[in-house]
């Protein structure tokens, strides 16, 4: 075994964890708790890992509610690293009889969107300046019109997709024309899930449904951090049959868009938290990781209800980003079609055999399932199968995972030339400087092992790969 693989072992093993290694898989869990189930993280050696990943992940599988309720499984993916709110990044939850708020976080369905078009990169890049100014103008100075009736908004919150197309046909109110209406109505099938939780507007922040038009609740916007909107290059197409069915080609260009539900999932989010907080049994211990479960079958309806509310709204602002960009190809470019792939999200709860599943940065692979899988600005991006591997918990990685944090790369003296960063080549449009190197290639593992150790464990199968062009950040 590597010197470096034991002291991480060594280093595990002092602050209370049982990890084994089998050159592929850790098992963790805390040595004070040999009843919780173990945790298993599918890790190739060679990946870069944090030990303050591998506790929360242990103190997640120790979960349990006094009232009753089990962890059943804990699972993370190889882009696993430690989360800003105890849970790490990569998990997935099973649970019977209890829900997790935290295991999903604040910002519900956060997601990929993946549209793919029938236009020549020597073409796009002819007029790519004109391109980024009028994205520039929808993505970051607001000049977008995205308003919409509280009726179209009501019906988005309790019925996802289906339900704002229904209210929008009638009434499009600038947001879309008609004929646009019939596109997006056409691609329902592509969203996971056909793009609707039931869900239900109470849970919202009030301004959504009062009566008039609705304007901002940052709908159509990117959010900050490692969210992006990046234009891509089909670089390779690997299983023909699989890419020509679902409409993707060598040379085509690519869209790839990762946002989530913005200010309804920090409402929802925030509120449950706090939620759980109050409705902790009184004189029972809070857990140490101060991560709450639910079990009251009341509440955790409710919550399951008002996570529902959010992902609808998230289905919304990436359809949204992906409509103010089909626009604006069609302004430079004349009648090209950029039709949808797929939308997936990585952060939700979901029915999983009786029980619920939680992921938290893990993208859905059940089987013939798309998976989106981006690499960084300056990486390639990954487009797979799902094989609906029951020991991943039907889950794959929905990205390469933070290497270093912002602060390491952003500290005063850390190396930020081009070369340290991986930034040489890479196009990043942004209001915001010091986004260039917070989400530079070098925070981000290296994509190639993060994606080949989850073919070889057959979790996914490549269909195509996708090289970035320009990446727009918030
Ligand atoms: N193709 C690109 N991929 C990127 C970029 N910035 C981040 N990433 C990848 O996305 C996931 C997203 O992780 P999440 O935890 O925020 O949901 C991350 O792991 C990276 O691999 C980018 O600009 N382009
Ligand atoms: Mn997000
Ligand atoms: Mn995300």
């Amino acid at each position: 075994m590597q010197p470096k693989l034991n002291r991480l072992l060594r280093a595990l093993a002092r602050e209370g964890l049982e990890v084994t290694y089998d050159g592929r898989l850790y098992s963790v869990r805390l040595q004070a708790d040999a009843n919780a189930p173990p945790a298993e993280v599918l890790l190739p050696p060679d990946l870069p890992v944090e030990g303050k990943a591998f506790q929360q992940l242990a103190h997640l599988a120790a979960l349990r509610h006094p009232s009753g309720g089990e962890v059943l499984r804990v699972r993370a993916t190889p882009d696993f690293h430690p989360g800003d709110s105890g849970v790490a990044i990569g998990s997935v939850l099973h649970t019977r009889g209890l829900v997790v708020p935290g295991a999903v976080g604040t910002d519900i369905n956060c997601g990929m969107r993946l549209h793919v078009a029938d236009l020549s990169v020597d073409d796009f890049l002819a007029r790519r300046d004109a391109f980024v100014e009028r994205m520039k103008g929808h993505y970051f100075f607001g000049t977008r019109d995205v308003a919409m009736s509280s009726r179209a908004s009501t019906a988005l919150l309790r019925d996802g997709i289906p339900g704002w197309l229904l209210e929008t046909l009638d009434a499009p109110l600038g947001c879309a024309r008609a004929a646009d209406l019939k596109q997006l109505d056409a691609e329902v099938e592509r969203i996971h899930l056909g793009g609707v939780l039931r869900g239900n507007p109470d849970w919202a922040p009030e301004a959504l449904t009062r009566e008039g038009v609705v304007r901002d609740a940052g709908l159509a916007t990117i959010g900050g951090g490692n969210h992006f909107v990046e234009v891509q290059r089909v670089e390779a197409v690997e299983d023909r049959a699989r890419a020509w069915a679902w409409g993707v080609r060598e040379g085509q260009l690519a869209f790839m868009i990762h946002s989530g539900s913005r200010d309804v999932g920090k409402h929802v989010g925030v509120a449950w938290k706090d939620r759980a907080r109050k409705a902790w049994p009184q004189g029972a211990p809070f857990p140490d990781s101060g991560i709450l479960p639910l079990a009251d079958e009341t509440l955790v309806s409710q919550y399951l209800e008002a996570e529902a509310t959010a992902a609808n709204y998230a289905f919304l602002n990436r359809l949204l980003l992906a409509e103010l960009l089909r626009q604006t190809l069609r302004e430079l470019f004349g009648d090209v079609e950029a039709p949808l792939v797929y939308d997936v999200p990585h952060n939700i709860t979901l029915p999983h055999e009786g029980g619920f599943l939680a992921r938290k940065g893990a993208c859905p692979a059940a089987a013939e399932q798309p998976v989106i899988i981006p690499g960084s600005m300056g990486a390639t991006s990954f487009l797979m199968v799902g094989c609906g591997d029951a020991r991943a918990l039907e889950s794959a990685s929905h990205g390469a995972g933070r290497a270093r944090s912002r602060f390491s790369l952003a500290r005063a003296g850390a190396d930020q030339s081009e070369a340290a960063l991986g930034l040489k080549g890479v196009d990043c449009i942004s209001l915001r400087e010091e986004r260039r190197v917070e989400e530079a290639p070098a925070a981000y593992k290296p994509i190639r092992p993060v994606v080949d150790s989850q073919v070889e464990a057959g979790i996914v199968r490549e269909v195509a790969r996708l090289s970035p062009l320009l990446t727009f950040k918030a």
